[in-house]
């Protein structure tokens, strides 16, 4: 690990961004349209900028929690699922309305973890991304969460979007994962328990010593905690691609990322070698 204050060096063309739940809904369990809005402005600007963008978005289930008017998740997987399915359509509701609103159209794409272990409905989803990715149609993605455990026992995990973007980004061959959080970026303590915490600027490595420093969840919609968020941030790094953690709390630093102000933490490999993409780096 090391710190750093300098700008840095962000070429990406193809870019994933992922928003988890705490960004999208207040604690109070009200919807943040405002950062709805938000985002929808900036991912169409940088779609308006040819860039190709993949949202991941969680929150299907803190909507769904909205809907019902219901303060706690329930503990019953059958429950939530239940809650995931009203919540989802909710949100690709409002996203469909914001996106429309800058002139920006979306696909819907729901995936389970093991749709890419499985050759032919790995490539029937690539296939997906990339006309969507042509047409300059934003794929949004959150986890199918109404498939838990399907017939054919694949390993479908429920509930971790933070791994299922790193994978969407390693396999759409894409350049940069932009994950925005609750949180400014990775401290070297839980934030939450320890306000001494300080803000690790860079990562280049990930080990033992690292996930050590990572704590469970912050808000109570919230799943993964730190310790997701470091395997995504491992896979990547291992791919010599990149990820910036950052605080969701305005979604408008996307931008900033994009201009490379030292924003987050950034997980890259500390000599990136050029890797096939599709336009700069
Ligand atoms: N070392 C750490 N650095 C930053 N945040 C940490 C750390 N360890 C634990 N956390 C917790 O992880 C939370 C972010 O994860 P999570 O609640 O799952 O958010 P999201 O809904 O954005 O996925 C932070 O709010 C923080 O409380
Ligand atoms: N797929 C679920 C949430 C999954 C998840 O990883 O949530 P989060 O930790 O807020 O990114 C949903 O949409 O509610």
């Amino acid at each position: 690990m090391q710190d750093e204050q300098l700008n840095r060096n962000i070429d990406a063309n193809r870019i994933v961004v992922k928003i988890g739940t705490s960004s999208l809904i207040y604690p109070s369990g009200e919807i943040n349209l405002r950062n709805i809005d938000q985002l929808a402005f900036v991912l169409s600007s940088l779609c308006n900028q040819g860039k190709q963008v993949i949202l991941v978005s969680s929150g299907a289930i803190g909507v769904g929690l909205n809907q019902l008017s219901l303060t706690e998740r329930p503990a019953s997987i059958a429950a939530q699922q239940a809650l995931a399915s009203i919540g989802q359509s909710k949100l690709i509701m409002m996203f469909s309305q914001r996106f429309e609103h800058y002139g920006q159209k979306i696909g819907q794409l729901l995936l389970t973890h093991d749709v890419f272990d499985y050759p032919q409905s790995r490539q029937n989803v690539l296939n997906t991304f990339d006309e969507l990715l042509q047409q300059r149609i934003i794929p949004v993605v959150n986890e199918n969460d109404s498939v838990a455990v399907d017939e054919l026992d694949h390993k479908t995990r429920f509930g971790d979007n933070d791994q299922l973007s790193a994978i969407v980004t390693s396999r759409t061959n894409s350049d940069l994962l932009i994950m925005l959080s609750d949180i400014d970026g990775f401290y070297d303590m839980n934030p939450l328990k320890n306000p001494e915490a300080a803000l690790i600027s860079q990562v280049s490595q990930i080990n033992q010593e690292t996930f050590n420093l990572a704590g469970d969840k912050g808000s109570r919609f919230g799943t993964g905690g730190m310790v997701t968020k470091l395997l995504a941030a491992e896979r990547l790094i291992n791919e010599n691609r990149q990820m910036v953690l950052a605080n969701g709390r305005d979604p408008r630093v996307i931008f900033n990322i994009l201009d490379g102000e030292p924003v987050g933490t950034w997980f890259t490999a500390l000599q990136r070698k050029e890797i096939s993409s599709h336009g700069q780096s």
